[in-house]
């Protein structure tokens, strides 16, 4: 079971591969996963957003959860798994799935589309904190259409079970108040924001560009959990070119076109609605093609 004192460091959220044919590829997700797992990572996030969470069934969630669980069998490294939808009672049946299943910890992302009132997101995370399964609370007003303010996070924060927060706020006024005020431990999920949230208090990242050049990352928060900071700056903005271009179409698209030339995944698929990247896009990351 995840704690909070083992939420910091880098996070990495992993793509769901699918084949051409729109079917879970787990042959790529056993191939690429693995290799992300040889990293120092503090934590592997299956089926967040950058795993495409809205279009998973459950039971393909189940599979990728015991692939992970597997894959992670002689590794201490935390399973977080992706349990939040935009409906309370699913988000139950999946954050209780995750945790018979062996999950450490799930991410429960605001309930998107509803529009919820702050009093109903607060209601959501104490059902999911219920199941009793760690949960990291995850705010992303970009997607989800409402956010948390700093009181709704304090509160959400101090249930029993909730272990600490996903940052995509797109501010650092949350970052900044929740440590200012002793909150439990925030990773920052706003990739090219993510050295200065690590200066507003940020514990780490949960970083969807960690799936390419994952060993820089870790460098950079390490660099600056030991105080080098000029060398945390320098190694984050040699990244923050391709970060950029990372995020310049919806994420994971742009994720899965370069693991797919990579060669870690077979094929950069998506499930609609969402779609693969622009030619354009192509022909600008494919400078970054060599490692
Ligand atoms: O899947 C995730 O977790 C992340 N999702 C964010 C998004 O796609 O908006 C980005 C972040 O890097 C991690």
């Amino acid at each position: 079971m995840l704690t909070e004192q083992q939420i910091y460091g880098i996070y990495v959220p992993v793509v769901t591969p699918f084949s051409a044919a729109g079917e879970v590829d787990l042959d790529s997700y056993q191939h690429y996963v693995n290799n992300i797992i040889g990293n120092n990572i503090q934590g592997l996030v299956v089926n967040g957003t950058t795993g495409e969470s809205p279009t998973v069934t459950i039971n393909e969630l189940q599979l990728l959860i015991n692939t992970s669980r597997e894959l992670l069998q002689s590794s201490t490294i935390p399973l977080i798994v992706g349990t939040g939808t935009n409906d309370t009672a699913s988000t139950i049946a999946r954050t209780e799935l995750a945790g018979n299943l062996g999950a450490d910890a799930v991410l429960v992302v605001v309930p998107y589309y509803s529009r919820p009132s702050q009093e109903g997101i607060i209601a959501h995370f104490r059902k999911a904190a219920e199941v009793g399964v760690p949960v990291i609370a995850y705010d992303i007003p970009g997607r989800a259409g409402v956010g948390m303010s700093v009181d709704t996070a304090r509160t959400i924060l101090e249930m029993n079970n909730v272990v600490g927060l996903k940052d995509c706020s797109g501010s650092p006024t949350l970052v900044s108040e929740l440590s200012r005020l002793g909150s439990k431990p925030v990773l920052c999920g706003d990739d090219l924001h993510f050295y200065d949230m690590l200066g507003c208090g940020a514990a780490g990242g949960m970083l969807a560009s960690a799936n390419v050049h994952t060993a820089e990352f870790i460098k950079v928060y390490e660099y600056f959990a030991s105080g080098q900071l000029d060398l945390a700056k320098e190694t984050f903005t040699n990244l923050l070119p391709l970060m950029r271009l990372l995020f310049k179409e919806s994420n994971p698209a742009p994720i899965k076109w370069i693991l797919s030339k990579y060669g870690e995944i077979a094929s950069d698929t998506l499930r609609l609605p969402m779609t693969s990247i622009s030619q354009g896009l192509q022909q600008e990351l494919s400078v970054h093609l060599s490692r």
